[in-house]
């Protein structure tokens, strides 16, 4: 229930930003960009860091999904917080819309432009700051992207373990609170930063956790970084990061294992994860997946539904973890096991996984695939995978399912060709009907991709109304004008 001081206040908000309680869109307009928005931000910047050419904007205007092109109407690339601050403090006085750009391969259109605007491309800002070694942390500035952040780190024995399939920037992790293969293990973004520092709307240069801290755990006030993990650009940018990094295993087995029935295979992730089996990586592909998986990357496996999996630890441990894991395999019928311990065939195996978006668009030449994320409690993973496979085939549809299931975390790829509204309205409608059985099931409609544009619909259901208020008076307050990534997240 609201409290009286709260629905005051909020009728308040509703006023003044134009939206009633059902309708929580602000009413914003924007002032366009002019020849002399681009003076002003080249004399702030300099010359070489504003580009309003069109190849320039339209690579920013999209970024791996389906969703429709934006462009911005500026580019433009800083190198320093300071330059971040005075351009976000322009576009706030000048009411202009700001959308911050990592790597571009957000799955929910998070980029796009949509209301025009400056984008801040964050790619010059790319170095390592700060390593702690013996504390195993690292500050990073914005744009490098987790696969650089690894290679500086080899030789200190630490490794970042998120890993989203895509080479990110790690602060466009942080936004989009990613996760990836590795979550069932070491947790997404969320349990992995400690500090942010953020350029707020009106150009403010925050650190949530404090200048320069990075404490493993505090009790200090509001969680203020978590609040812009998984902010999607809405709140303000985010110019640092503090992330806990993790020693590099002694030793890494996978092990891969075939099913006849999608039931038999789902129903052994329950068993190892509700076993307490300490899996890094436990990941389910149907068969069409693998028909996709073997032809895009030359393997040659049964097309069947399968697992792959993967232990980290001390020799012995994970000798013993690959054991326990072979006989759940065995007694739900599993076939064809086989483990790998070569760096070469581990790293061919997820390489070839984390390729799995172009294994799918590959089966239908000239496709982009709609993606689906759903994430629901590992118990109610069999419900929804068998469900969801029944819509997928009643449609007679090519639908390969994937999923980080370890986590209870699954996606379907629909590879659609442009301009194919039918096929298109047949995957939203199974879209939709795996994101209601989802949160019907008391899961998400989205598990590591975000809102965007894409989920806006769902993010009512899943927290309610009061909850969409709550978060839309925190974006209120940050960001009053509403020049921050404008029509994400909330409509
Ligand atoms: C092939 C493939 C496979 C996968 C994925 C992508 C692709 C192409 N992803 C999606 C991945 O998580 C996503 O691409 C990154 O987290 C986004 O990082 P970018 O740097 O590309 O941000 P990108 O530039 O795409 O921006 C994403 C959002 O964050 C905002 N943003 C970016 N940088 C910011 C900053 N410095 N401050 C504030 N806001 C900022 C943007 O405005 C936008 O809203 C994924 N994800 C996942 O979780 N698990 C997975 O398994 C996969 N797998
Ligand atoms: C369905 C494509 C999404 C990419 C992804 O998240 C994954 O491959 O796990
Ligand atoms: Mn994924």
């Amino acid at each position: 229930m609201f409290s009286r001081v709260l629905l005051r206040s909020l009728e308040k908000i509703f006023k003044t930003t134009g939206c009633t309680k059902r309708n929580y869109s602000p009413k914003i307009s924007f002032n366009k960009v002019t020849d002399s928005t681009v003076k002003s931000l080249r004399d702030l910047l300099g010359e070489k860091k504003v580009f309003t050419e069109e190849a320039v904007r339209e690579q920013h205007s999209h970024d791996e999904s389906y969703h429709t092109s934006a462009m911005p109407d500026v580019v433009v690339f800083p190198d320093s917080v300071e330059y971040v601050s005075k351009v976000v403090a322009f576009c706030n006085t000048n009411r202009i819309p700001v959308v911050p750009y990592g790597t571009g391969t957000g799955l929910e259109g998070g980029v796009n432009a949509v209301q025009g605007g400056v984008s801040i491309n964050m790619k010059n800002m790319d170095k390592v700051v700060e390593v702690n070694g013996l504390d195993f942390d690292v500050t990073v500035q914005p744009g490098i992207t987790r696969e650089a952040l690894n290679s500086y780190c080899r030789d200190t024995g630490m490794w970042f373990p998120i890993d989203p399939g895509a080479d990110c920037s790690v602060c466009g992790m942080c936004a989009t609170s990613a996760s990836g293969t590795n979550a069932v293990k070491y947790g997404t973004m969320r349990e992995n930063v400690l500090n942010l520092e953020v350029v707020l709307p009106d150009g403010r240069i925050i650190h949530t956790s404090g200048k320069g801290r990075r404490a493993k755990k505090t009790s200090a006030g509001f969680n203020m970084t978590n609040l812009f993990v998984g902010s999607e650009g809405t709140l303000g940018i985010i110019t640092q990061a503090t992330v806990k990094m993790h020693g590099i295993p002694e030793k890494t087995v996978v092990a891969y294992c075939h099913f006849k029935k999608i039931e038999d295979a789902v129903d052994t992730v329950i068993q190892i994860v509700s076993s307490g089996i300490p899996v890094a990586k436990c990941e389910f592909l149907d068969d069409s997946a693998i028909k996709a998986f073997n032809a895009y990357s030359d393997y040659h496996m049964p097309v069947a539904h399968s697992l792959f999996m993967e232990v980290h630890g001390p020799e012995a441990s994970v000798h013993h973890l690959f054991n326990e894991i072979t006989t759940l395999c065995i007694s739900n019928n599993g076939y064809g096991f086989t483990g790998a311990e070569q760096a070469e065939d581990r790293a061919r195996l997820w390489k070839a996984r984390h390729e799995m978006l172009y294994a799918v668009n590959a089966l239908v030449p000239g496709s982009k695939s709609f993606v689906t994320d759903v994430c629901v409690p590992v118990t109610k993973l069999t419900e929804i995978i068998v469900k969801t496979k029944q819509w997928i085939d009643k449609a007679n549809i090519i639908g390969p399912i994937v999923g980080h299931v370890g986590d209870g975390n699954f996606h379907v790829f629909f590879p659609i060709k442009p301009g194919d509204t039918t096929a298109l309205n047949t995957v939203l409608d199974i879209s939709k009907q795996m994101v209601l059985l989802s949160l019907a099931l008391n899961g998400t409609c989205t598990g590591e991709h975000g809102i965007g544009l894409g989920k806006r619909k769902y993010l009512l259901q899943e927290v309610g109304e009061d909850g969409v208020s709550a978060m839309q008076q925190v974006k209120q307050a940050l960001d009053p004008n509403g020049i921050m990534n404008p029509g994400k997240i909330f409509y």
